[in-house]
């Protein structure tokens, strides 16, 4: 039996990573009481009694957490961006190539990467890494995603009952087009240049779709979408948690429309490659609770503890 402790464990990652944990049969959750959430000494106790800690904390929270661990036992595994393109720190998708999962199990501190950065990662990195997409490629990303994403205050707003009319209504934002993520799917994806990165928060609770559109006569040897379909399908034909979906049957729902939600309370990533020989459209989805933030921080926790990869996983 392993002690963990979650850092940040009544916002909206530390309690999902808590109801994974209650039912996940070979850890102890050490609990802290509501009122002392905050509180420096009674953080420190549990972070080094436990084997490993979740940080579900703001950036800067998260990084000033790390340096209450002063034992050489405790893992780490962080869900904020602030350790994501450190290289002392393992980036947490074990699926990203074939030495990943083994950094992850070697590694003390890991960093969950962001919901929008799994999807466009998952479909991106494998392309980019085999020259299909060239690095040098002018790559544009639109994602949708419900609110959840956006935090237990982002959740407040969208649930109270005399809400802003505004947020009834789709909102494209990070138009500065600097949003946080970018920096990790450059490194991660190998992309030289940064992408047109845009997300669109909707009046959904959770779910998120990014489309990649993606040109054959610009891509290394012309590729059409049943090449790339079937690049992809083989590149993680081993792999659980992420799935080619090839039949239009699976793709769609019965009115020809894509469902966001389609991944939804699980841990998988669904990719697609809609097309034609002149235009594809490269697609990703994940649950952002799920393998967008606190199912890949499991996946990642049975990982540093030897404990089989999908235990209490779906
Ligand atoms: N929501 C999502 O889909 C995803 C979130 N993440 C990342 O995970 C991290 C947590 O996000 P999320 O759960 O959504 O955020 P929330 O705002 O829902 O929760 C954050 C929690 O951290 C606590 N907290 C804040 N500052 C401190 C501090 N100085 N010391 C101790 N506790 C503190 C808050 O306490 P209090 O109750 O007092 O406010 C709150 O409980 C963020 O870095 C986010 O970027 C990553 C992937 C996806
Ligand atoms: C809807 C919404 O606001 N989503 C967040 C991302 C959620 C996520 O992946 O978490 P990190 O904050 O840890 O990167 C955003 O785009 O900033």
């Amino acid at each position: 039996m392993f002690n963990v402790y979650v850092d940040g464990q009544y916002g909206t990652t530390g309690l999902k990573i808590q109801e994974y944990l209650s039912k996940h049969e070979n850890v102890e959750l050490l609990t802290i009481d509501y009122e002392k959430r905050r509180d420096l000494q009674t953080r420190k106790k549990y972070m080094n009694e436990a084997d490993l800690v979740f940080l579900c904390l703001p950036d800067q929270a998260a990084r000033e957490a790390v340096k209450l661990v002063e034992n050489n036992k405790t893992k780490i595994i962080d869900a904020s961006t602030a350790h994501r393109t450190n290289d002392d720190w393992a980036y947490g998708i074990p699926e990203l190539d074939p030495q990943q999962r083994e950094k992850i199990r070697n590694s003390k501190r890991v960093s969950v990467p962001g919901c929008h950065a799994t999807a466009s990662i998952l479909a991106l990195a494998p392309l980019v890494n085999k020259g299909i997409v060239p690095s040098d490629y002018p790559v544009s990303i639109f994602s949708v995603t419900g609110y959840s994403g956006g935090g237990k205050d982002t959740i407040a707003r969208y649930e109270t009952s005399n809400r802003k009319t505004y947020l009834e209504i789709p909102r494209h934002y990070a138009l500065n087009l600097n949003h946080k993520h970018l920096p990790e799917i450059m490194k991660y994806t190998g992309l030289k240049d940064k992408p047109l990165f845009t997300p669109i928060i909707c009046n959904y609770y959770k779910g998120l779709a990014v489309s990649i559109p993606l040109f054959p006569k610009y891509l290394t040897g012309n590729k059409s979408p049943e090449d790339i379909r079937d690049f992809l399908e083989d590149y993680y034909s081993e792999e659980r948690f992420v799935k080619v979906i090839n039949s239009d049957n699976e793709r769609l729902l019965e009115d020809g429309t894509f469902d966001i939600t389609g991944c939804n309370d699980t841990n998988r990533a669904d990719i697609f490659v809609f097309g034609s020989s002149e235009r594809i459209q490269l697609m990703a989805r994940l649950d952002n609770l799920g393998k967008g933030a606190s199912g890949a921080a499991i996946q990642c926790m049975n990982l540093m503890l030897n404990i089989p990869e999908e235990t209490g996983l779906v």
